[in-house]
């Protein structure tokens, strides 16, 4: 006989810059998340979906846990809570090299009814093994009932018993979503996270967060993908800044989305930038609705 198919629900939890957008991209081995050095990047909540013979896991990577600031922070917190209610484990996300105080805060604010499994990640930036264990014995202790692993999401090291685990502990179901769907958000919503990972590649801080990415229109034609986008800012001055002088640095910014774009629905693609100031977005809900921001 064989065994009977499971399925289930896992949630990401971590701070801001842990590494949850690596390991989510990591373990379903495409290019899902983006991922950035700067904290903040993962506004939505994204599902991604890991379907093998005999078992399904849906993965959703929330938002960084932080203090709701403005109204976009705030919809990011409900992620939070939302994600908490449907989950069948949860992976916990530390940065080894932050104190133990930043995960206990995160644990105690989840109050996590589930299995769990707590991730030291960038292992690889302890070079000691006798302390890396040390580490590792002393998270073990303050945390005995779950499961504690160090790892390096980028290096992909130590990954192996993240998914016996969280099978271990998922119910038998059938598939929840079709084989072939790699996530439930649409291509438009990829392509506008990678409009915005160029963002961040490109300009300093002030700019990216302030930046919100809108697909106008997105047209398949025969030989190639036509996209419209709009490139929200808040003001005139960040505007002057993302266009550059006669346009250098939009076109540049241009070029370089297009190109992961293409790599990302595998066809050639037009992408048209516009960019748009509106002073308040970050702080008024039917912006926010408009923008996707639900
Ligand atoms: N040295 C090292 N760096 C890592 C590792 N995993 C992730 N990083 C880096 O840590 C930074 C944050 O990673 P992300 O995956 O974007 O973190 P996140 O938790 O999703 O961050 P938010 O989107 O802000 O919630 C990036 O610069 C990664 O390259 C690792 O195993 N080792």
């Amino acid at each position: 006989m064989s065994t009977p198919h499971k399925a289930g629900f896992v949630n990401i939890f971590g701070a801001p810059n842990a590494g949850k957008s690596t390991l989510l991209n990591a373990l379903l081995g495409e290019y899902l998340v983006i991922t950035s050095p700067k904290v903040q990047t993962t506004r939505h909540r994204i599902l991604g979906i890991l379907t093998e013979p005999g078992y399904q896991i849906v993965f959703s990577d929330t938002p960084g846990i932080i203090e709701p600031k403005y109204a976009l922070h705030r919809k990011m917190m409900m992620q939070v809570k939302s994600a908490l209610e449907d989950a069948d484990v949860a992976v916990l996300m530390h940065d080894i090299t932050q104190p133990m105080e930043e995960i206990e805060h995160i644990d105690a604010e989840l109050k996590l009814k589930v299995p769990v499994v707590l991730l030291l990640n960038k292992a690889d930036l302890i070079k000691d093994t006798a302390e890396l264990q040390r580490i590792k014995d002393a998270f073990q202790q303050r945390f005995p009932n779950y499961l504690v692993e160090t790892i390096s999401a980028a290096g992909k090291k130590n990954l192996e018993k993240i998914i016996p685990f969280i099978l271990e502990h998922l119910p038998e179901a059938p598939p929840f979503y079709p084989e072939d769907s790699m996530s439930d958000r649409s291509t438009r919503f990829f392509v506008s996270e990678l409009i915005r990972e160029q963002i961040y590649h490109l300009f300093k801080e002030e700019i990216p967060y302030h930046a919100a990415v809108l697909i106008r229109s997105y047209e398949e034609k025969t030989t190639l993908d036509v996209i419209k986008a709009d490139i929200i800012v808040t003001r005139e001055t960040q505007k002057v800044i993302l266009i550059g002088k006669g346009g250098t640095l939009i076109k540049k910014l241009g070029i370089e989305a297009r190109k992961k774009i293409e790599e990302f629905v595998g066809r050639k693609v037009h992408l048209e930038l516009f960019v748009k100031v509106r002073p308040k977005w970050r702080d008024t809900d039917t912006y926010l609705s408009e923008y996707g921001y639900n």
